[in-house]
Formats: C-alpha cells, structure tokens, sequence
C-alpha cells in the first residue's frame, strides 16, 4: 500500500531576532554564522508560548486547511524533547485546544476515541512517531493519522548553541494515496547510547544552597539554624522537606564537535544499515536530501564524508582530481579543498540547499527541524517553479542520545497544490523583530507579559492555587 504524507502545516513564534544582532552583542564574526552556518534569523517563543502552543497552532491550522473531520483521525503522535510536563503528555494540551476550537462545528469530545501521545528521542522523537503512525495506517483501511513535530531549541545565553536555537512546530497527515510524499518501508536505523547532549535531572542539597547565600550575606548557618529559620517559612519553595533538590532546565548539556561526530557516525551507519535493504546508489537515486537540521549548514557540512565515498567510485571523482589535485601529505587541506569544491558545491545547490532557506530564517526547530526542511524544499520549489514530481527524496533524520533513520519518498503528483497554500516565506517575512535585550529578558523568563500579539493559541496560565491543579496549564482559544 502506498502511504505517506497528505497535508502538512505549521506554526513558527511571531517574534525573531536578527543574526547579526546577536553576533554584534556577542563579538561573534556575522560572516561565519551567515557564511560558515548559514544563520540569518532565529525564532524567539513569546513570553506565553511553549511547545503545547505551537503544537495546537500546527495542528488547529492542519483541521482549519483541510477541513478534517475529528471521527476520522485514528491518531495523534507528538514527538518532542520540550515537554510541558513530566507525565501528562503534550500532545493531550494540544489536543484539548483542537476540541474546543471544533466544539461548535463537531460538539464536545470530538477526539474521543482518537489515540493520542507523545514520543521522546531528543530531535528525532518525531519521526519514531511518524514511522509507528505510517506502519498503522499501513495495516488497516481508510485509516488516517497525524504527527506533530513540536519544540522549543533553547541554549544557554553565550553558549556556542546560543546562535543555533529556534523554535515551532509542524503537523502532517499521514493517510494512503498521500497527495504530498509516498514513503518506502525501508528504514536504515544506527543507535548507539552516547552522552553527546542530554537534559538530565539537576540535584541541589538544600542546606547547601541556604549555606552559600549565608555566607554571601556575612552570616553563617549551620544545619539547626538552618532548622529554625525554615520551621515557619510561607515559600512553598524552602518548605520543601526533601533535602536534594531537583531542577529541570530547558537548556542541554551538550559537547558541540563531539555531538557531530555522532552526528556523523549515526548517519553512516544508517546510510549502511538502509543499502542492506534497498541497495541505493545515494548520489543518482536521490534528487533531494533532507535532514534534521540543527543549524542550516549542517546537512551539507555532515554529509561531506559520506559524498566522497559515493563519488570516488563514479567518473565524475576525476572532475574533482582536475580541479584540486590529487591528496597529498596534507590530508585536512585536501579535504577542504574537496568540500569547497565546484564538484560538492553543484551537489548542494541541487540537491540540499533548497531545504537549508526556512531553517536559515527560524533556527533549530528539533523535532520539527526535518520535517520544515521538507516543507522549505516543497516552498522552494514553487517559488522556483521546479517540478518535483516523482522526484525521490533522502531523509536523513538525528536525535541526540543517540539514533539516525535514514528512508526514502516519491514525491506525489498533488505536492505543489498541497503544499502552495502555506506561503510559508511570505509569512516569515511579517514577523516582529526584537532586539537583543528582549530576547535575553524572554530567554531569561523577565517578562511576564507577551510582546507580540495573542492571535492564535497561547499559555494563559499555570495554575499556582489548587492544590490538586497545581502546575496544570490552561491555554486560550483558537481566534
Ligand atoms: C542539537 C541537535 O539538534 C541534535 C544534533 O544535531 S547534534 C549535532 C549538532 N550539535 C549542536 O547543534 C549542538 C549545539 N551547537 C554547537 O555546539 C555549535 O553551534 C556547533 C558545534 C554545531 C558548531 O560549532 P561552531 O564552533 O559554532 O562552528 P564550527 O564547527 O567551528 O564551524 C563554523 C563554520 O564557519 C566557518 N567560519 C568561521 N569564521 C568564518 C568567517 N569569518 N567567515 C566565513 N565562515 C567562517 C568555518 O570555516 C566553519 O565552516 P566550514 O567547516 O564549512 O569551513
């Protein structure tokens, strides 16, 4: 049965922040975040966004497009690495928003027996989803699914992951026939637990903490005074009895050059792992490669390795011995000058960067960075008016931890009608510019009041009161 992708959607904040605003803060050289990673433009979530927002924003805007009907919609699998909660899943928020949205049109509950959940593996999570859902509508008639791919990429302030976040989400409808992207069952998987970027559990010793700021107010505490003065606190904070602390913070942990090479390693496995089931000829099947991408570039920077192998066996390598020589003493300048070369740059242009342009304008997106890439290629090749018909795409997915999946589609006759009522270039070009100072006060969580505009669903309130509600977030209306 031939199924795939029917309709895909997507919400991206209305608030960004101009690359070379940062890098003049920061005394980073503009050059090599627009030239060496191809960073222009990075989305910053408004003060009452999070990635339960963005999912009911991608997937309220997918029903409004396509005009869905809730009773057919089997499934709804979110993958993300942003959840809101450690138990209630976000997809369930992203849900509810949906259900109150059709409640006019469909009554209350219209979701009632649609299969919802989320899925976690760093920024491939989305994708593990997308791969269960296509098995599921694949095994049964008529059945329709829809994965959502929704986060917020978040690094601390200064860090070298700084000028790679981003922020969004995307939703696509997976059903047989699709009009957009039939995808093969052959999947090149390579998993390997590494510790190249997590975001673990931090534990703080209570007495410590109370300790430190003693001491830096001239006093001293030991653990009866400390006693004593927590005995009738009103902090729900210090009336904590537990002695360690644990805190979750949204920023990684993460080794930048070491997380690449996973990067790297995974994806070559996986390369390997799919050629077993399909055998492929990477560099004539595929017309385009997509990829996760955590930062524009990153697709045709990793990839480079594996493109020599695939051409050192074709006639065209001796184009690329013409133009730099043959490899000499110096290993690293001569694959430099390979990766320079006029030879991998018509590779790139023909074949990746149309799928770079909408990651150089929002940043890393995780799970949904893959599947916006897709929906950039489909955009660009409108705007191009290149015909992707029957064209063959690599996907070439990445999650941290860590995974690569490597599949195959045939892009579908439908694509360019499916896809052109997104305009999606269009409408990152009226988003609302901040400056730096309010993009630090948001990332420093500062503001309590939104900057741009409430239009579409937003966090209203986290509940602080109830005791059985405590934490329990509720969002407005779909306007
Ligand atoms: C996080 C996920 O989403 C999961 C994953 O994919 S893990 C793999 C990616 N890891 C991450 O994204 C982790 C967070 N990010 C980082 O730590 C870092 O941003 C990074 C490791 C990804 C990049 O590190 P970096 O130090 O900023 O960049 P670096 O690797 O040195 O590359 C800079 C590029 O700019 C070029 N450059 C430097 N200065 C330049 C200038 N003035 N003009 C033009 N180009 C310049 C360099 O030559 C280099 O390009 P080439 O290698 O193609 O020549």
């Amino acid at each position: 049965m031939n199924v795939g992708i029917d309709a895909i959607s997507y919400y991206v904040p209305r608030l960004y922040l101009e690359m070379s605003d940062l890098a003049e803060r920061r005394g980073i050289p503009y050059e090599k975040l627009k030239f060496g990673l191809g960073l222009e433009q990075m989305a910053v979530p408004d003060a009452n966004e999070d990635a339960a927002s963005f999912a009911a924003n991608a997937l309220i805007r997918l029903f409004n497009d396509q005009q869905l009907d809730p009773a057919k919609i089997g499934r709804i699998y979110l993958g993300t690495e942003s959840a809101v909660d450690g138990s209630k899943p976000t997809a369930t928020y992203a849900m509810g928003s949906l259900e109150d949205h059709l409640s006019a049109q469909f009554g209350p509950r219209s979701l009632k027996h649609c299969d919802v959940v989320d899925m976690t593996f760093a920024c491939i999570g989305a994708v593990d989803a997308m791969q269960n859902c296509l098995d599921w509508v694949r095994a049964g008639q008529d059945r329709q699914a829809i994965v959502i791919a929704s986060d917020v990429s978040k690094y601390e302030l200064n860090s070298t992951g700084e000028y790679t976040q981003g922020a969004g989400a995307v939703a696509v409808l997976l059903r047989s026939n699709p009009r957009i992207l039939s995808i093969d069952d052959s999947w090149g998987v390579a998993t390997q637990s590494v510790g190249d970027f997590f975001k673990p559990r931090r534990y703080f010793d209570r007495n410590e903490l109370l300790e430190d700021m003693a001491a830096k107010l001239n006093g001293a505490m030991d653990a009866e005074s400390i006693e004593n003065l927590l005995g009738d606190t009103n902090s729900e904070f210090w009336s904590e009895k537990a002695q360690i602390f644990e805190l979750f913070k949204e920023e990684p942990v993460f080794d930048g050059q070491y997380s690449n090479q996973c990067y790297s390693d995974r994806i070559t496995e996986a390369f390997a792992h799919f050629n077993q089931q399909q055998p492929t000829d990477f560099l004539k099947d595929w017309d385009h490669l997509v990829f996760h991408l955590p930062y524009a570039y990153h697709g045709r920077r990793i990839v480079f390795d594996n493109w020599l192998s695939w051409i050192s066996s074709k006639p065209s390598y001796q184009d690329l011995l013409v133009e730099i020589g043959e490899q000499g003493e110096d290993k690293k300048a001569w694959l430099k000058a390979a990766s320079k070369s006029t030879l991998y740059k018509t590779f790139v242009k023909e074949k990746i960067a149309m799928g770079e342009v909408a990651s150089s304008a929002i940043g890393n997106m995780y799970t949904a960075s893959i599947f916006m890439s897709l929906l950039s290629l489909f955009q660009q090749a409108s705007l191009g008016d290149h015909d992707l018909s029957e064209k063959t795409i690599g996907l070439i997915a990445y999650g941290s931890g860590s995974k690569s999946k490597v599949f195959q589609g045939r892009v579908m006759e439908g694509w360019k009608t499916a896809t052109e009522i997104l305009s999606l270039f269009q409408d990152l070009s009226t988003r609302t510019r901040i400056d730096v100072d309010t993009y630090e006060k948001l990332h420093l969580r500062q503001l309590t009041e939104a900057v741009g505009p409430a239009d579409q669903v937003t966090l209203d309130k986290i509940e602080t009161e109830v005791e059985t509600r405590k934490g329990l977030r509720t969002y407005s209306q779909f306007q």
